[in-house]
This record gives C-alpha cells, structure tokens and sequence, in this order.
C-alpha cells in the first residue's frame, strides 16, 4: 500500500485527502510541519506527500511554492481543489449549550489556528473575539489538540468539525469563514505516477521560466508562445530565484499536457529565445463535487 505525508491529524489537507484519494486505499502518515511532509518523501519514508499550495483568499502559500521550486526536486502528480469550512471549537461546558454564541465568546481569551486559517476569519474575529490572543500554530489540527491538552475554558482553536470530534470539543460556530467560496489548492507530489481512481477534470502543466535577461519585452515573447497556440494559461506569478536582489523567475499553470502537439512546441520556442525551463509536473486535476461530499 503506498504512504502517503501529510500535515495531520484532524487538519483540511486529511479532510481533502480522504475526499479524494479515500480513506483506506493508501497510508497516510501525520506531520506536524511541512517540511517535515516534504522530507519523508524526499527520505523515501513515503511515497507521496500533500502539500496545500493556494487559497481562493490568501493566494499562494509563498513557503511552500519556494520549498518545491529551491529544496525538492519532485514532480506534481495529481492536485485537487477542496472547500474549507472554519468553526471555532472549545471544550464541552457545564451550562455551554444554554448560552449565546457571543456571550460563550466574551468568555474566550485566547484561540489557536493555523496562520492562513486565522487569515481567513478576519471579519469573524474582530466582530466576536476582538480581546482574544491569537496564536498561529503548525496546524488547526494541533489548535484543537492544544485546546484538549490544555483542558482550560477560555481557550478555543478554530479548526475542521472532523478535528472536533477526533478531541471531543463543541462547536461554538460553523462555517466562520470570512468569504463563501473559500477553496484550497491541494498538491500530490512523489516519484511515481499517480494513478488515481476517479478520472480527472483536466491536465495541466506546471512550469518555471527564468528570464535570459532583464530586456523589454521578454515576459511578453513568453506569453506569446502560448497566446497564438491558443493555449490557456491559468496562473502566473513571479517569484525571487534567491540568487540575486531583483531577480525572478515566473510559476506558470498551463492547461494543456505534455503530451499534447502544442505545448512542447510552445516550450522549444521559449527556450530557443534563452529562457531556461523546468518542469514542475504534468498531471491530472480533480473539480470538488459539492454532492458527492455531502452523501
Ligand atoms: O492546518 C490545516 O488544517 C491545513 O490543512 C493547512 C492549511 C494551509 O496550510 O493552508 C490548509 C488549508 C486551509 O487553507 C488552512 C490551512
């Protein structure tokens, strides 16, 4: 049975695994930190590791992209986007049920989160718990192991339901999330192809691009190899290459596979211009399906 790394347990990444790639078909192995996830598969511990790489809200998870492209030489093998519904949880009280949410509120002093799930609930916690401390942990499954551990009332995590019930904690409020379609972009990286049960939506290309020069016009001779093959690009960002001040390389999502006539062309074409391109994986991508979760 293949292993799989993740941040976990009671996290969105294990929720968003088991959606997709079921509960009992591989082994998932719980890390407390990304790097971690990252190394057990570079060590060969895994086979696979799930790294959350983008939110609808937050945009790119900046440390990870950067650990894929400078400390990890593995390919993207499948990714996945899932919904993530934010509740603030607390221990079970004596007389808790019989009390309003804002009033079980004024009570907490402090709450533990993950930090782009703390991002994410902006509005909630300035209208409900503007007095509270808030401390930015590994993961919102550790927030609610903490808020278990610490055994004290005033303390609360804001955490998936699934990591209340793994820690016996009560659901203050549901669904606390600042903005409705709120999406995270998961990765499933390792050595070996990825054979997945469900068919998938589309395939895409991910690829790094670095510049010959700093000369006008360059990024727009990038896009024009695409541009008049018709071939859709649906992200790109430039980030620092950490070689020198000001110096950049571009993380394009293409949506086409290498397979296809198209995109090695548009590829060739890119580098006999003097770009340098790596490919960071060609793999399938799978939609959420609101009904199928919800059975
Ligand atoms: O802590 C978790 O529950 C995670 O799965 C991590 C993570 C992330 O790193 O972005 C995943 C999805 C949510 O956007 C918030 C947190």
């Amino acid at each position: 049975m293949k292993k799989i790394a993740l941040l976990g347990p009671g996290t969105f990444t294990e929720e968003s695994a088991h959606y997709f790639l079921g509960r009992s078909s591989y082994e998932y192995m719980n890390y407390k930190l990304i790097p971690d996830v990252f190394q057990s598969t570079v060590g060969g511990t895994t086979d696979y590791s799930v790294i959350p790489i983008e939110n609808t809200f937050e945009g790119s998870v900046n440390l990870h992209v950067d650990t894929l492209v400078h400390e990890v030489d593995l390919p993207i093998q499948a990714e996945w986007v899932y919904p993530i519904s934010i509740n603030l949880l607390r221990l079970p009280q004596e007389g808790g049920a019989s009390e309003t949410m804002e009033d079980s509120c004024k009570r907490i002093r402090k709450v533990y989160s993950h930090g782009v799930t703390l991002a994410q609930c902006q509005q909630f916690l300035r209208r409900y718990l503007p007095h509270v401390e808030l401390e930015a942990v590994g993961s919102n499954g550790e927030a609610a192991r903490l808020v278990k551990e610490l055994a004290q009332p005033e303390i609360a995590a804001l955490a998936p339901l699934a990591a209340g019930t793994m820690y016996g904690l009560e659901t203050l409020a549901k669904g606390i999330h600042d903005h409705e379609d709120n999406f995270t972009r998961f990765i499933l990286i390792g050595r070996d192809k990825f054979e997945g049960e469900k068919p998938a939506n589309r395939t895409k290309t991910t690829i790094l691009v670095t510049l010959p020069s700093d000369y006008p016009g360059a990024l727009h001779q990038v896009l024009s190899a695409f541009s008049w093959r018709r071939i859709n690009l649906s992200k790109i960002e430039s980030r620092p290459t950490k070689k020198k001040l000001g110096t950049y390389f571009f993380y394009i999502d293409v949506e086409a596979s290498m397979d296809s006539v198209l995109l090695p062309a548009a590829l060739q074409e890119i580098e006999a211009i003097g770009c340098l391109v790596r490919i960071l994986g060609c793999y399938p991508t799978y939609d959420y399906v609101a009904d199928i979760a919800e059975e």
